[in-house]
C-alpha cells in the first residue's frame, strides 16, 4: 500500500498533521542537542586545562538515576532514556578525549 492515491484523504491529512509535529520535534531535539554539546565542549576545555579525567562515572550515575525518574513520570521507557543518555555521554567523552589530546 505505497500508492497514496488509494489512501482515504482524511487519513492522509491526519498523517501529514502528525508528521509535521514529528518534524518540529526532531528539529527541537537537534537544536537542544547542539546546545548541550556547546556546553559539554566548554566542560571538555575546562577539564583539559585542569587535567581532570574526561569521564566522571559518579556524575553519570546521578544523571541516569534522575533521567530514569523523569522518564517514568513522562511515561517514557526508562531503559530507553538510559540508553539514549549513555549514547550521548559516550560521544561527549570522545570529544573530551580529543580536546585533552590536543592540549598535550
Ligand atoms: O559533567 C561532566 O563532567 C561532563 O563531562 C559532562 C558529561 C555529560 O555529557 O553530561 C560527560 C561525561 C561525564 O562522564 C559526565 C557528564
Amino acid at each position: 500500500m505505497s500508492d497514496t492515491s488509494e489512501i482515504d484523504p482524511t487519513v492522509t491529512a491526519e498523517l501529514t498533521r502528525l508528521r509535521e509535529s514529528i518534524d518540529n520535534i526532531d528539529a527541537a531535539v537537534v537544536h537542544m542537542l547542539a546546545e548541550r554539546f556547546k556546553c559539554t565542549q566548554q566542560v571538555g576545555v575546562l577539564k583539559a586545562e585542569h587535567q581532570l579525567p574526561p569521564a566522571d562515572p559518579a556524575r553519570e550515575a546521578r544523571q541516569i538515576a534522575r533521567l530514569r525518574e523523569l522518564a517514568e513520570s513522562a511515561k517514557l521507557d526508562p531503559a530507553f532514556a538510559e540508553k539514549l543518555l549513555n549514547f550521548i555521554i559516550a560521544e561527549v567523552i570522545r570529544h573530551h578525549e580529543t580536546i585533552a589530546d590536543g592540549a598535550r
